[in-house]
């Protein structure tokens, strides 16, 4: 078995700030984003890296076991490239906790911060491509848009400061793994983010594009701007409830006479007529509209469903079937709109009883059912008398689910 190759590139998460600023009950990065924690959302985009890494996450101590969980859930089958090391009363603390935790075989460093838990995986990889070709410290930040002006202690205004020369500095900053742990070892004072810590012991840093998605949730405002853009990101990806999406389906079902069954096709029993072999009662209309059902909801078809030999099944019925298949489609978020089905063969003559077997297959179904019949003018295996064929198309919208004991 070839074993996995110790990671090359380490990634930081400080996650173990009190989020003072923010104002929860809770540490900042436990506090819930659309129904997760930021920091479970901040690992997001490091789990889906292309080339795997070691992954440290520095936790309060009131919250280890918690981000324990957290980590184990976001990490599934890379957990073992995980750890949780307990955080300091700063950030810069907290990231040297980071750095003690690492494995000998990193050689780049990533520090990064739980609070902006919509980072995109994209500047991940841009900071490690650059600080790889740049080989010295490698931050990303973004254009300043405001005026900044220098203000004194009484509020007056000083100066304008020239943005053109101005960033807005973001994470995750990635650097050389042995520049960071000396620069952290001459520490002799606090510094906001690692790339002035960096340049405190006098190495250098480069800047490159940052991503607006990267902010730094701190204030509550800045956690409503975040579930906004998760909400946007999620209603985008699904049909909106005012414009319910609409899918079409196809089903095909043929099955040959058999003399010494009785026949049930459409959902009804057909005196003195041959009937259809199979293990349920071989009504071809019945299992093409369920198939053409299941196939608009991209739930399979009617094989992969109820299966070819199940005991209990044996010579079902219509109702069976697509009480069944109507049932998973309400729990997928779908409601059938309407079906089509063409029964070809020559028996039985179909017209006299199309009417009741719309109305018992509409009834069953919870739409329209529209059913014709035709011939192959003696053509191939139905028009010889061998068999039956039926196919069906449906046409599914989506539906909301009804509430929890809403009429269920
Ligand atoms: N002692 C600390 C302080 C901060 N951080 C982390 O550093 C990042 C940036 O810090 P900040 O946004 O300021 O978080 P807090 O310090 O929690 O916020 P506040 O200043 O409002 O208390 C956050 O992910 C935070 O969890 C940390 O790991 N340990
Ligand atoms: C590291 C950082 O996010 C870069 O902008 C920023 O310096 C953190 O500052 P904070 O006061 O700890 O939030």
């Amino acid at each position: 078995m070839v074993p996995t190759p110790a990671p090359r590139v380490a990634i930081i998460v400080v996650a173990a700030g009190s989020g003072t600023r923010l104002g929860k009950p809770l540490p900042k990065a436990f506090v819930e984003l659309d129904g997760r924690s930021i920091l479970s959302r901040s690992l997001d985009p490091i789990f889906a890296l292309a080339d795997p890494a070691q992954i440290v996450v520095v936790a309060p101590l009131s919250h280890l076991e918690q981000a324990h969980d957290i980590v184990a859930h976001s990490a599934g089958m890379a957990s073992d490239a995980c750890s949780v090391v307990v955080g300091g009363d700063s950030r810069q603390a907290s990231v040297a906790s980071g750095l003690a935790a690492l494995l000998p075989s990193i050689e780049v460093v990533l520090v990064h911060d739980a609070a902006r838990a919509l980072a995109p995986a994209s500047l991940f990889e841009r900071v490690i491509a650059e600080v790889d070709s740049a080989g010295r410290g490698v931050i990303p930040g973004l254009a300043v848009s405001d005026t900044i002006k220098r203000v004194d202690s009484s509020a007056t205004v000083l100066e304008t400061v020239d943005r053109s020369q101005l960033s807005a500095v973001q994470t995750p900053q990635a650097f050389p793994r042995a520049e960071l742990v000396a620069a952290y070892a001459a520490a002799d004072r606090e510094f906001t983010d690692d790339a002035a810590l960096i340049q405190h012991a006098g190495g250098s840093v480069a800047i490159v594009d940052g991503d607006p998605f990267a902010f730094k949730i701190t204030t509550p405002w800045d956690l409503r701007r975040a579930e906004q853009l998760l909400a946007d990101a999620s209603s985008s990806s699904r049909p909106s409830a005012s414009a319910p999406s609409v899918r079409t389906g196809v089903g095909i079902d043929a099955h040959a006479l058999d003399g010494a069954q009785p026949l049930w096709l459409a959902g009804l029993f057909w005196p003195g007529e041959a009937g259809l072999a199979g293990h349920s009662d071989g009504d071809a209309v019945a299992h093409a509209l369920c198939d053409a059902l299941l196939s608009a909801a991209g739930l399979g078809d009617i094989g992969g469903i109820f299966g070819v030999d199940d005991p209990r099944l044996e010579g079902a019925h219509a109702d069976v079937f697509v009480l069944e298949t109507v049932r998973l489609l309400a729990v997928a978020g779908f409601a059938p709109s309407n079906v089509s089905v063409q029964l070809v063969g020559n028996r039985p003559r179909f017209a006299p009883r199309k009417t009741e077997a719309e109305q018992h297959l509409s009834a069953l179904v919870g739409c329209p059912v529209s059913v014709s019949a035709t011939t192959t003018d003696s053509l191939g295996f139905t028009g010889r008398g061998e068999g039956i064929v039926a196919i069906a198309t449906a046409l599914i919208v989506s539906a909301t689910r009804p509430a929890a004991g809403a009429g269920t």
